[in-house]
């Protein structure tokens, strides 16, 4: 099957059990928005699927199975992470920085150069303060750096844990239109958490709930 195709996901901290089976599915090209409240789960299942915390049960992108292997391994597999704390390297520049994020994929010298100019259509601010610091840019500006690293792998899946976290309306809206943009000119899948419910569903093909480690269809909800 193409796409992702997650099948009774279990996972948790030590003897903490998070995630209590959970299903989900994201199709070709397809934007997928988790919500829920706080701590039902969702950084823990994005961690799951890139290998940041072991899982049992399934999950398979593009019919290739993630669990059980380790992260740098499901990142040569086409996933890519960007985490809440982000992970840019602060005392590298910006240009730096996005070239450090090619090395996640197999063929690390090739387009490189392209590639860095592709992420700055979808960032222009980035252009901007290339030779800065990422340690220097503002949250927001780090947030962008954080993705436009991650594109530089030329994910297949692209797991988002809260991107406009601490955003402004407008500068959220933004970002969430560069999203899109991003999902349908490079094709990627995109599994997204985020709390802002109405922001979220406008760019969502599909909607999950997750609470309490279990998870619930939105869309399939809406049609009953
Ligand atoms: N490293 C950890 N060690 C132990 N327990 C953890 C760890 N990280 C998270 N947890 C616990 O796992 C549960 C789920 O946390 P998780 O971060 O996945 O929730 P979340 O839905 O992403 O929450 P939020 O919306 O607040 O970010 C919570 O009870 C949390 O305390």
């Amino acid at each position: 099957m193409s796409g992702l195709d997650v099948r009774g996901l279990r996972a948790g901290y030590g003897a903490a059990r998070v995630l209590h089976g959970v299903d989900l599915a994201a199709g070709d090209n397809e934007i997928v928005v988790l919500l829920g409240p706080n701590g039902a789960g969702k950084t823990t299942l994005l961690r799951a699927l890139s290998g940041l915390v072991g899982g049992r049960g399934a999950a398979a992108l593009d019919g290739v199975a993630l669990l059980g292997r380790a992260p740098d391994e499901i990142a040569r597999l086409g996933v890519a992470h960007v985490t809440q704390e982000g992970g840019t390297f602060g005392p590298l520049t910006v240009e730096e920085n996005l070239r450090v994020g090619a090395q996640a994929r197999p063929w690390p010298r090739r387009g490189v150069s392209e590639d860095v100019s592709r992420v700055f259509t979808y960032f222009p601010v980035l252009q901007a303060h290339l030779g800065r610091p990422a340690g220097t840019l503002s949250g927001g500006e780090q947030r962008m750096l954080a993705i436009g690293r991650a594109l530089m792998a030329r994910p297949r899946l692209l797991l988002l844990d809260e991107p406009t976290r601490g955003l402004a309306p407008q500068a959220r809206s933004r970002l969430f239109g560069t999203i899109h943009a991003i999902n349908r000119h490079e094709g990627t899948i995109m599994i997204i958490v985020e709390h802002n419910v109405a922001a979220a569903l406008e760019v969502a093909h599909r909607a999950y709930l997750v609470e309490s480690g279990r998870i619930a269809d939105l869309r399939a909800r809406r049609r009953w």
